[in-house]
């Protein structure tokens, strides 16, 4: 008996969050090791689908560079990051397209739906979703002190996010899935890097918070300890003194776009630790780094 009241105990633990949260938008960016890990995919799709049954309106945008890497690798293309993007020529972007769209996508989709979600996959062409434009690479990779100077090919960026596809599937049972693929006004596909995209998104809707999956505990200070909270001004002197560099920069960045964007909040957080998004919703410490 004890224990069962204990149960309830936990369970109820949750009520301040659920209450605070009922109605609300959360994006999740889904990448790194969260991805790859079975069990950690089986326990993200549970933390997604509870999110849904208990009135809080989860939207999953994905990243795959890794899978992109094993795919080219297959194909023998070579690949390379310059400033923390692909360089995409027009070979690339069909396996990118390929790969995100066809195969990622449509897993995490069909894992969602294994655990009693109803999860429908959109990538940024389904209703013009995802407005792009090529990225001014010299001034990107200038910015965030790049080796080189390069042209990144079919690397874009956001140029706006039409929302209501996403709004109408949230309006019902659906939880979108999305891609991070862009469709340009020359009507050719870009590639852009799945962090800015759930920025962006988070923006566009207005969400509660965004929350960003990854392989890290969250933001390390120079001497590697976990920074806890910080706030959107103090983010982008750490990627000017080069605190923050390489995959975390478009995290911060895409941080910086969802607070400016007017979300609330975002959180950095630990992929690898089991059901870290139902950990940073429904407790009061929460886990990894939160941006406000
Ligand atoms: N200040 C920092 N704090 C934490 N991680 C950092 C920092 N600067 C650079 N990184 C690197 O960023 C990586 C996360 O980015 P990335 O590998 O692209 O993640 P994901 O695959 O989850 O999208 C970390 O594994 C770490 O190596
Ligand atoms: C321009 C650019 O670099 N795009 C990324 C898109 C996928 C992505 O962002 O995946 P992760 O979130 O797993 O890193 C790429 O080609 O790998």
């Amino acid at each position: 008996m004890e224990e069962l009241i204990e149960k309830a105990t936990v369970l109820l633990e949750a009520l301040p969050y659920i209450r605070k949260f009922y109605g609300k938008t959360v994006v999740i960016k889904y990448g790194g090791n969260a991805m790859v890990d079975d069990e950690l995919k089986s326990a993200f799709a549970e933390d997604v689908v509870l999110l849904k049954y208990i009135g809080i309106n989860p939207v999953v945008v994905h990243g795959g560079g890794p899978q992109i890497g094993e795919f080219l690798k297959k194909l023998n293309i070579p690949t390379r990051f310059v400033g923390g993007m692909r360089v995409t020529d027009r070979e690339t972007m069909n396996v990118v397209e390929m790969v995100l769209v066809g195969k990622v996508n449509k897993e995490i989709v069909k894992l969602i739906n294994s655990h009693g979600g109803s999860a429908v996959g959109l990538s940024g062409k389904d209703g013009n979703l995802i407005v792009a434009e090529k990225i001014d690479s010299r001034k990107y990779l200038s910015e965030v002190k790049a080796p080189e100077i390069i042209d990144l090919g079919f690397v874009g960026k956001v140029k706006k996010v039409n929302p209501e596809i996403v709004i109408k599937l949230l309006e019902s049972k659906f939880i979108p899935v999305i891609a991070p693929v862009g469709i340009g006004e020359d009507y050719e596909a870009y590639n852009i890097n799945a962090d800015l995209v759930a920025g962006e998104v988070a923006a566009a809707l207005k969400a509660e918070k965004l929350v960003m999956l990854t392989d890290v505990e969250g933001i390390k200070d120079r001497s590697g300890n976990l920074i806890r909270s910080i706030s959107r001004q103090e983010l982008s002197s750490l990627i000017e003194d080069g605190t923050v560099s390489g995959g975390m920069i478009p995290k911060v960045k895409a941080c910086e776009i969802a607070l400016t964007g007017g979300v609330k909040k975002a959180h950095i957080i630990d992929g690898r630790v089991k059901h870290s998004v139902l950990l940073e919703i429904f407790t009061q410490e929460g886990i990894g780094t939160e941006i406000i």
